[in-house]
């Protein structure tokens, strides 16, 4: 029950590029995520602000509740420092080897999410405001990956760039390949290549590892998988979409996660 003052009750908080990603927990179970804005101002010593909250979890605001935190924008973390119980997760406390040491947290999180959901190897797709590939192979090792410029981004960034070309959002459906106007065009330039090199990193991962896993996460993981579904039905078939990964992978490093023999 939600409502229940438990001392298992604990928030995560992903400080991504575009926004702040949060979920409740009670111990192992997962109650709810939502996304927020970023913050402009210091968290008060001890008080989470009403504003970071749905509605209908107003009720943590009164409490000291554990605060787990992962980001990869410092400027964002530093504003949390004051409220007490929180606690930054780093990358020595990630349960995979040959972590290098700038590697995003989001990203390992993710991998470590991935591999005890679906096991190792995996290979994670994280379509945020950056897209980044990061595999992990069976001995829990990270073999590498990639950072390109997302879905979203590549858009604003044309707009932003050019004189003649305007903002266009993603579509919901896959759009035709051979356009004949300039959003039309932009469209399928930004998307046709990004889902070409996603087929490309998926085939290449599976010369490697035959049909491993592999997962799409992040804020334009439906979209994605949706022009996937239409361009190359059997590649996205054989992948999972999981909007949770990160929170997974916290779950793993927080004291919480007592349940499950890991390795
Ligand atoms: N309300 C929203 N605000 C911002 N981005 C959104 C929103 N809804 C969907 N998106 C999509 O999500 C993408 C950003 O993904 P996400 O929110 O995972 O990024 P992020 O906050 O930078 O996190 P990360 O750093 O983990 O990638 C954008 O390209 C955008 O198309
Ligand atoms: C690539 C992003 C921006 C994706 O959110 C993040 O994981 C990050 O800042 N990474 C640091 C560089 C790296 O992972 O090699
Ligand atoms: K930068």
């Amino acid at each position: 029950m939600i409502n229940d003052r438990n001392s298992k009750d604990w928030l995560g908080l992903m400080i991504g590029n575009s926004r702040l990603h949060w979920a409740f927990f009670s111990g192992n179970t997962l109650q709810q995520t939502w996304d927020s804005e970023h913050h402009s101002t210091p968290v008060v010593e001890g008080k989470l602000p009403q504003a970071i909250f749905p509605a209908d979890l107003g009720f943590l605001v009164r409490e000291n509740i554990p605060l787990y935190i992962a980001s990869v924008v410092p400027s964002q973390a530093r504003l949390w420092q004051e409220y007490s119980p929180a606690k930054i997760i780093t990358l020595e406390e990630i349960p995979l080897k040959k972590l290098y040491p700038t590697l995003g947290i989001d990203r390992a999180l993710a991998a470590i999410g991935a591999g005890i959901t679906y096991g190792f190897p995996c290979l994670v797709i994280d379509a945020g405001t950056a897209l980044t590939f990061t595999a992990v192979d069976s001995d829990h090792a990270l073999m590498g990956g990639a950072i390109l410029p997302g879905l979203g981004l590549q858009l604003q960034t044309l707009a932003r760039k050019t004189a003649a070309l305007p903002d266009v959002s993603l579509p919901e459906l896959l759009p035709p390949r051979w356009a004949l106007n300039t959003p039309e065009a932009i469209k399928s330039g930004v998307i046709y290549t990004l889902m070409a090199g996603v087929k490309d990193f998926i085939e290449h991962w599976w010369t490697q590892f035959p049909s491993a896993v592999v997962v799409v996460t992040g804020g334009d993981s439906q979209s994605l998988w949706t022009y996937l579904q239409t361009q190359t039905p059997e590649i996205a078939q054989a992948i999972k979409v999981h909007g949770e990964l990160i929170f997974w992978g916290m779950r793993v490093i927080t004291n919480s996660y007592v349940d499950v023999d890991l390795y």
